[in-house]
């Protein structure tokens, strides 16, 4: 089956599961986030609190960790979510934001990496470089732009194998690996790099995809679902040219979202 027919009936079954997405994310994006799960169809519960989280991904169908805006209280959380998502075979993405801003970040993620084994780790360019232990230019969270493509693609792969797990690398094309096959997606619009968020928000989004599908059909499906997403907003900025709007075009773009006819993924 094609992932062009594969796409839409992924997009069914969070429709009709309505899967329960635990995420444990930074308080900046978290209102996103959450509204991005439930246009989707999926059900959001973003709990933090490390007396309660074991208990909440132990419910959940997905957990999703995010490195934003750390806290010891979070670290605690994601630490406790991830060993009870490796015990009860919940799949489990970690979205490796900041990582290469901090030793406290890096140390953190590469025991997370080690013990819960996440089916998806996701960052933009710097951030899987700094993963890698690769030299990298972080100078804060955001990065949007990548190096040559082939660049990008030799330290996806490489995080991919070093971490057996599934890369997701994102920015202006979101590259997907395993470590031996891989693709791009080209869909989005560069204004997504112009609101915060965007990244946290694909990282929710592929983790409702792996409650109902593989690792590498979910992180295809998240970047596929932002992408079209970020154009239906970007078409209607054309005609209202209002930033404050462009975040809830991504809703209505995640809302409406049908099928996979305009998606241009490229296989690498
Ligand atoms: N220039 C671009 N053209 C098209 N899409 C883009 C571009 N830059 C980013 N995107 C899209 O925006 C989303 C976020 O990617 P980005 O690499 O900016 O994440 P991030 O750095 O983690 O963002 P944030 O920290 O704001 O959450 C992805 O869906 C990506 O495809
Ligand atoms: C701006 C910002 N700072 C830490 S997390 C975050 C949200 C986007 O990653």
């Amino acid at each position: 089956m094609t992932f062009q027919t594969q796409f839409p009936q992924l997009l069914q079954r969070i429709k009709a599961d309505s899967p329960l997405i635990h995420c444990i994310t930074n308080h900046i994006s978290i209102h996103d986030c959450a509204n991005a799960l439930l246009a989707l169809g999926a059900s959001p519960i973003m709990a933090e609190h490390p007396g309660e989280v074991a208990e909440i991904t132990a419910t959940s169908q997905a957990l999703m960790v995010n490195l934003g805006n750390i806290s010891d209280s979070r670290m605690e959380a994601i630490a406790a979510a991830g060993e009870t998502a490796r015990t009860h075979h919940i799949p489990c993405m970690i979205d490796l934001v900041g990582v290469g801003c901090s030793q406290l970040r890096r140390s953190f993620a590469h025991g997370f990496l080690l013990r819960a084994h996440p089916a998806v780790i996701k960052g933009n360019e710097s951030e899987i470089r700094a993963i890698c232990g690769v030299e990298h230019h972080a100078r804060g969270i955001d990065n949007g732009e990548h190096g040559p493509l082939a660049q990008a693609l030799t330290v996806a792969k490489q995080a991919a194998r070093q971490f057996h797990t599934v890369v997701l690398l994102s920015g202006k094309t979101d590259l997907i690996t395993d470590g031996v096959c891989a693709f791009g997606v080209e869909n989005g619009d560069p204004l997504m790099a112009r609101v915060t968020g965007t990244g946290c928000m694909q990282g929710a989004v592929v983790a409702a995809f792996l409650a109902v599908a593989s690792p590498l059909e979910a992180a295809l499906s998240g970047a596929a679902a932002m992408g079209l997403a970020g154009e239906y907003a970007a078409e209607q900025f054309q005609s209202h040219g209002s930033i404050s709007q462009f975040s809830l075009g991504i809703l209505d773009g995640l809302f409406s979202l049908r099928d996979a006819a305009a998606l241009r993924m490229i296989p690498l």
